[in-house]
């Protein structure tokens, strides 16, 4: 071995041992990672998430992935002619769209997550919110606020749903076998309807109903940025809602942010926005000192 790759094995080994109190920290602990859709869509960087969660799994933690896709629906949705629309960061979704939707999301993108882990030596299992009872939802009442007017007003978004009961018997029997859950955002109403809810809202009411440590949103931007494109390392949930409410958190960072607002609320004890195009960016965030991104806390 030359003195130069000796040094970098040594550099290595330094930096498994400096993983040690982290992994004690977060042992038997609750980890929800939300992998966006704009963080998908490059192999090698799908198989670092994917190792990254098989060796949380490995680590004695009970890792949960909730995914999104919206990239690759509006792809979808273009080849068969139909028009993506969004209000407020929400996908206008008719009767024709909410079935592309499931057939994207809980179909290719879900089992895709889950043949990358299980490539990975681990038990994946994909699942959507229909699965054992998971999740119900209700249509959703978003109202947003017109800046000219002041005024507010509810919009019609279809069937886009909330996740308004959550059961944990399923999750609970995973955490406590080999198997990983894989869950994609799409449930069912008591109506009978079938729900487009978006993957941040998805994962954050399962965060809060599992009570996690930790909610991590790997998306394409480095945190949220400030109104001169900056990283904001942290912030807490009254600065979350003053960056909503003066225009510099927009688009698809909204449901995000509001996310992050409602998951500490509950209880999650700590929310991180980081860059999921960057490879291992779960592992450097969990298991050691270089945490990029932004920390969202009470
Ligand atoms: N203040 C902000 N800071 C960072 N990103 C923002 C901000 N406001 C709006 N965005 C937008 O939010 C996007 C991330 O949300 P989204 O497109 O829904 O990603 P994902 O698919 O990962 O959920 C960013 O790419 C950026 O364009
Ligand atoms: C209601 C709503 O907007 N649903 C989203 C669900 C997917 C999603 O949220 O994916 P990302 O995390 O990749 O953005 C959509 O249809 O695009």
């Amino acid at each position: 071995m030359s003195v130069t790759d000796l040094k970098n094995a040594e550099e290595q080994a330094h930096l498994l041992a400096q993983a040690l109190p982290y992994m004690q920290r977060y042992e038997n602990k609750t980890v929800v990672v939300k992998y966006g859709g704009h963080a998908m869509g490059n192999e090698e960087l799908g198989q670092a998430f994917a190792r990254d969660v098989a060796l949380l799994k490995q680590s004695g933690i009970n890792p949960v992935v909730v995914h999104g896709g919206g990239p690759q629906i509006g792809r979808m949705l273009e080849t068969m002619g139909i028009e993506s629309r969004f209000e407020g960061g929400l996908r206008v979704t008719d009767k024709r769209t909410v079935e592309i939707v499931e057939m994207v999301l809980a179909g290719s993108i879900n089992k895709e997550i889950v043949r990358m882990i299980n490539a990975e030596g681990e038990w994946a299992i994909g699942l959507c919110g229909k699965d054992g009872n998971m999740v119900f939802a209700e249509k959703a009442a978003k109202t947003v606020r017109d800046p000219d007017s002041n005024i507010e007003r509810v919009l019609d978004l279809g069937f886009v749903g909330e996740p308004v009961e959550i059961d944990r018997t399923l999750l609970d029997l995973l955490a406590h076998s080999e198997m990983i859950p894989v869950i994609a955002p799409v449930a069912p109403g008591r109506d009978g309807h079938t729900y487009n809810i978006n993957a941040d809202t998805f994962a954050g009411a399962i965060a809060g109903a599992l009570e996690a440590s930790r909610l991590l949103f790997l998306t394409d931007v480095s945190g949220v940025l400030d109104k001169d494109g900056k990283l904001i390392p942290q912030l807490t949930v009254s600065e979350c809602r003053q960056l909503i409410a003066e225009g510099v958190v927009t688009g698809g960072m909204i449901p995000k942010v509001e996310t992050c607002i409602q998951a500490i609320e509950q209880g999650v004890q700590g929310v991180v926005i980081v860059n999921g195009k960057a490879a291992h960016a779960v592992l450097l965030e969990l298991f050691t000192s270089h945490g990029a991104g932004t920390l969202i806390m009470p």
